[in-house]
């Protein structure tokens, strides 16, 4: 690791030392035991979904490609896309700025007005906020930012002469403005194939400034067979779009064991959030997924999160509804007092109707 990435690291081992003394693990355990996040997990391919299908001139090639994200929704709650739209340079301009971003020294991202972004605060985060034992400590951080602040128009003095993350702003709202489009119309396939008729409600609930555009990054972890890169999670959202670097790390689980994701250099991943798990009454499943950490090399992810106004009031397309109705501002309270009492997120299971 070169000194640049040290003064840029979150302090993990020293804030968390407590936690790997309680499990025995010191700076000289040896990494070379395995646990169940580096031993037998299965790598198999997402089901990939050509996305040009969709402009087909046969209408009965246009719907097989609906019908493929639909059923891929329900049975794994995660695929891939290529021919997604996105173009090339704009995922390889989203990645070096990343990069930048994160090259800054930790006190600056971790400062109260982070670089001059203009970000809500928190909005930079690291480690896990109340881990109570190991599997529950995040080796990653990461910029969550409200698309709000990315949006608004505000006139920027951002950045303040620093090259490193000057063109950030422009490339950030670039890069969402076309994530946001496909998630969209992602969405839209998904009620339209509910059969549901209310055709304008994602539009209704989500606006471009309603959603979350998180960058990752994961640091090599000498402690890769005793922590994760990010704790097992479902997403709070609609749905995902995430574009990931060739690394790989990310698994999710399927018919009740782990598996891991392939990086594809082509493809975006989506899976399905809460919230259309909750809105199609279990139809799409909003699976949990986790990264593994590396030993050797760090790793760079970005998600767009589709999610819809904090008073926008989720409730199931039809009758008898397996969860009540919650506002979206309630599910995420409820996310971050589970996390900070429990160090883990519950989620929707809180909102079960017991009939
Ligand atoms: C500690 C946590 C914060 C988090 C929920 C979790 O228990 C585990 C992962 C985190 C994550 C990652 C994806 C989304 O950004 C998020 C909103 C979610 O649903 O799970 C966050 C949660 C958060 O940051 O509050
Ligand atoms: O980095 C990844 O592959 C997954 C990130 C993730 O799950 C998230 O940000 O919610
Ligand atoms: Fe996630």
């Amino acid at each position: 690791m070169d000194r640049n990435a040290n003064i840029s690291d979150p302090p993990f081992e020293e804030t968390y030392k407590n936690l790997f003394l309680k499990h025995n693990i010191t700076p000289l355990t040896t990494t070379t035991t395995t646990t169940t996040t580096t031993a037998t997990i299965e790598v198999r391919d997402l089901p990939l979904i050509d996305l040009s299908r969709l402009v087909a001139t046969a209408a009965k090639e246009r719907e097989n490609c609906k019908r493929d994200i639909a059923n891929a929704s329900r049975e794994w709650g995660f695929f891939q896309v290529v021919n997604h739209g996105i173009p090339h340079r704009m995922l390889e301009e989203m990645n070096k700025e990343q990069v930048k971003v994160f090259r800054e020294p930790f006190n600056k991202k971790k400062g109260d007005n982070c670089m001059n972004l203009r970000l809500s605060p928190g909005s930079y985060r690291w480690g896990s906020p109340t881990p109570n034992c190991l599997s529950q400590l995040s080796w990653s951080e990461a910029f969550h930012i409200p698309m709000n602040d990315i949006c608004s128009n505000a006139p920027r003095n951002i950045a303040n002469g620093n090259p490193n993350i000057s063109n950030l702003c422009s490339t950030v709202k670039q890069f969402a403005t076309t994530v946001s489009e496909l998630a969209n119309k992602l969405a839209n396939i998904l009620v339209e194939k509910l059969g549901h008729d209310e055709l304008t409600f994602i539009e209704e609930k989500c606006s471009p400034n309603t959603c979350y555009l998180r960058m990752n990054r994961y640091p090599p972890c000498p402690k890769y067979s005793h922590v994760l890169g990010l704790m097992p999670h479902t997403d709070s959202d609609f749905l995902t779009i995430l574009y990931q670097d060739q690394v790989g790390g990310l698994q999710l689980v399927k018919d009740g064991r782990w598996i891991s994701v392939k990086p594809n250099p082509e493809a975006l991943i989506v899976n399905i959030g809460d919230l259309f798990q909750a809105w199609s009454n279990g139809v799409y499943k909003s699976v949990v997924h986790r990264v593994v950490a590396n030993p050797r090399f760090e790793r760079f992810s970005t998600a767009y999160f589709l999610c819809p106004s904090g008073d926008a009031v989720i409730q199931s397309y039809r009758e008898p509804s397996m969860y009540r109705k919650f506002s979206f501002g309630e599910y995420r309270q409820q996310v971050q007092q589970d996390v900070r009492e429990f160090g883990h997120k519950i989620g929707l299971s809180r909102f079960l109707i017991c009939n």
